[in-house]
């Protein structure tokens, strides 16, 4: 089956964050710095119209931005997927989140989260849920990167709020076979210089991603292109004279591998990860949204930024506090988040309280565990305590900035 080419895409992206120190369980009352923001958003909201939304109700389509339903509701709505890879991976970082969505049976699409009394959610299919983030049918969603592109088609309703929730790690790529005409093709500029391909014989590409697809091949300049849809198995068609090319996710290349296939050089079209989602019209219009997505951001922020840190603790004999840190200022691993934390360490001996030791406590990213054990001994830390971090609060969160800005607010 030939398709149109569609053409505009643009999506909304936000850079990550950085962080300061404060951990434990009863952390996600507004105490510490989140009371701050908290104050922040409430004067923002104040400004903001904050009635109740009365959508027209209207059919759930594609990119229609301008069809928009639900009339009055309170509850924030928030879309997870129902099934695939990413449903289980959704509910876990919620989970981590501390953020327990109760669903009573798996056939019920309707779930609640304790911790958020005014938000439902909706448990849907993920091209679903961006349908129904631009319809008003939801509030909130968790899907890929992916499928944002291709079923939000750049309506500039979409925001993403956090683009990088560390799973459904995938990009969106060409891939055509190892052998025969393509043997020695190698990038995406040879593909298209190939002379087999006619406006009589175009390059036909198999694809789930029929919008992404031909904006990728229109705004490469190839011309001479037709695309075929199937919802599965999509590197079979090559091998089955069904299509020359293929455009499909990737993430190991094993499936590619197994079936004869290979990436080339230009032809990846976008790279995806599971990302939070909102629909700027019910973040500025819908009372209570606003508040929900801070605190759910800041949650994720606090355990995305923790995952891929250690906490490690030392003694080190030493002088005093800050001769103890210039020694651990020399080594390039040590610093921390934001310098280390050095304490006395108090022993007894002969009766007496005496400080001989510091203790010196740092966040490690995980890649550089064994380094900064190793920098720890050469500069005299003995007893080294591992363990993991759980959350990580910013003093307010760059995402949330910019959520506010890309807002107007
Ligand atoms: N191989 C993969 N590795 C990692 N993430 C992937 C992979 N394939 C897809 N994804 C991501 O996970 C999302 C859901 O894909 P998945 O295949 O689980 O669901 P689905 O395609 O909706 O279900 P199904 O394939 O059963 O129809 C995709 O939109 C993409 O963001
Ligand atoms: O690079 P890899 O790690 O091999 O993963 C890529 C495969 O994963 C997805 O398929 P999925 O497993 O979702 O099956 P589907 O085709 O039925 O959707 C995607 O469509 C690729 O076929
Ligand atoms: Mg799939």
């Amino acid at each position: 089956m030939s398709i149109s080419i569609p053409l505009n895409t643009t999506l909304h992206f936000s850079p990550s964050s950085s962080t300061s120190l404060v951990p434990s369980s009863s952390l996600f009352s507004p105490i510490h710095s989140t009371a701050v923001a908290v104050c922040g958003i409430r004067q923002r909201c104040l400004r903001m119209v904050t009635s109740c939304v009365s959508y027209a109700q209207s059919s759930v389509q594609n990119g229609a931005s301008d069809a928009v339903s639900v009339v009055g509701r309170n509850q924030i709505r928030l879309g997870l997927p129902s099934k695939g890879r990413m449903a289980a991976d959704s509910l876990d970082l919620l989970k981590d989140c501390q953020l327990f969505v109760k669903q009573v049976n798996p056939r019920q699409y309707v779930a609640q989260i304790p911790q958020l009394p005014n938000t439902e959610v909706w448990f849907q299919r993920p091209k679903d849920i961006v349908r129904k983030l631009l319809s008003g049918d939801l509030d909130l969603g968790i899907v890929g990167l992916d499928i944002v592109g291709e079923f939000g088609q750049g309506d500039e309703d979409l925001i993403i709020v956090h683009e990088a929730l560390n799973f459904g790690d995938c990009h969106l790529s060409l891939a055509i076979p190892n052998y025969g005409i393509f043997e020695n093709i190698n990038s995406l500029k040879e593909l298209a210089q190939m002379p087999q391909w006619t406006e009589e014989r175009p390059l036909r590409v198999a694809t789930g991603f029929t919008y992404l697809g031909p904006k990728f091949m229109k705004e490469n300049g190839i011309k001479h292109v037709t695309f075929s849809t199937a919802d599965g198995a999509l590197e079979a068609a090559p091998a089955m004279g069904i299509a020359d090319a293929i455009l499909d996710l990737v993430s190991s290349g094993t499936t590619l591998k197994e079936n004869n296939l290979k990436e080339i050089e230009g032809g990846i079209v976008l790279e995806s990860q599971a990302a939070l989602v909102a629909s700027r019209r019910a973040l500025t219009e819908r009372k209570g949204a606003l508040e929900t997505v801070h605190e759910i951001l800041e949650r994720l922020e606090a355990h995305l930024k923790a995952d891929g840190q250690f906490t490690v603790v030392a003694n080190m004999r030493g002088t005093d506090a800050e001769e103890v840190a210039e020694r651990v200022k020399t080594q390039p691993s040590l610093s921390g988040l934001q310098g280390p934390t050095i304490s006395p360490v108090y022993c007894k001996r002969d009766g007496k309280v005496s400080i001989e030791y510091y203790a010196i406590v740092i966040c490690v990213p995980k890649k550089a565990l064994y380094e900064s054990v190793k920098q720890l001994r050469a500069v005299g830390g003995s007893g080294v305590l591992v363990s993991p971090l759980t959350y990580i609060f910013d003093e307010e969160t760059p995402r949330w900035s910019q959520l506010l800005s890309n807002l107007g607010l």
